[in-house]
């Protein structure tokens, strides 16, 4: 697996903690999730539980790396302030930049993003963008600092999975070597799978769990689509073809070699 930043993850599961039942529901969903990652939004969480403090205690008790996030802001100003709490808070360099543009899909508005970006890098902070497929923000996204790029599989909350395969399959072959994670509108594992199989380094998810009748066992079915589609990614899959390629072995010719 790519390292992100210099850290290298025990796996490619990265989870959200916004909107569980509970915080015994939250803690039981990350345990059987196995994830390596908790994202946490500092924005969204501040207003509660004096100040937020009870929820960040409880995400930090979590064993895992905290990728703390910018959802909710709307400007560059916004999730650059957001950011330095969020450093302040879980003494990290890592975060997660969200600059969204659009109300109704949600959709980062990539200009504020690439500038806040630049902003935050040259300011010592490690950027996981929040972006779409296009190639060229992309590419001002790694030349403002970013090292990590998360291209959005489909719509915050929309469960639809990954919305455009070309777009897709076409940020993964033109950046071999910069670690991609699938961020957001995954609805079911076989989407996590499908993701990890196509050579993604990593998917972020929350709703998907946190909003399933049994959030701690679906976590463990993303744990397993993970693993599962990573290990068919290194296993080389086949290439799909158009016409039928009989599968039973012509007499004598059992094996290839
Ligand atoms: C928690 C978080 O960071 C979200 O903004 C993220 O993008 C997850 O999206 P889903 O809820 O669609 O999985």
């Amino acid at each position: 697996m790519r390292d992100f930043y210099g850290t290298t993850l025990a796996n490619g599961l990265m989870l959200g903690t916004a909107q569980y039942p509970s915080p015994a529901i939250l803690a039981d969903a990350f345990a059987r999730s196995t994830a390596s990652v908790a994202t946490v939004s500092l924005r969204r969480e501040s207003g509660r539980n004096r100040g937020g403090q009870d929820f960040w205690k409880l995400v930090q008790g979590l064993g895992v790396h905290i990728l703390p996030n910018t959802a909710g802001c709307h400007s560059v100003k916004e999730a650059v302030t957001t950011a330095h709490m969020a450093r302040e808070v879980f003494d990290t360099k890592w975060i997660k930049l969200e600059v969204i543009g659009e109300e109704d899909t949600l959709q980062p508005d990539v200009f504020g993003l690439v500038e806040a970006a630049r902003i935050l890098s040259e300011d010592g902070f490690q950027v996981f963008p929040y972006t779409t497929e296009d190639l060229v923000v992309a590419d001002k996204l790694l030349q403002a600092g970013c090292e990590v790029l998360m291209p959005w599989g489909a719509p915050i909350g929309s469960g639809l999975g990954l919305n455009n395969l070309f777009g897709l399959r076409a940020m993964r072959a033109h950046f071999p070597d910069v670690p991609l994670v699938i961020d957001a509108g995954l609805g079911l594992p076989s989407q996590a799978a499908q993701a990890m199989e196509m050579g993604f380094d990593a998917v972020l998810l929350n709703t998907a769990v946190a909003k399933a009748g049994d959030p701690a066992a679906m976590a463990a079915a993303f744990a397993m689509a993970v693993s599962a589609g990573q290990l068919a990614h290194t296993a080389d899959p086949m290439e799909p073809r158009d016409m039928a390629a009989p599968s039973t072995p012509v007499i004598g010719k059992a094996f290839l070699e």
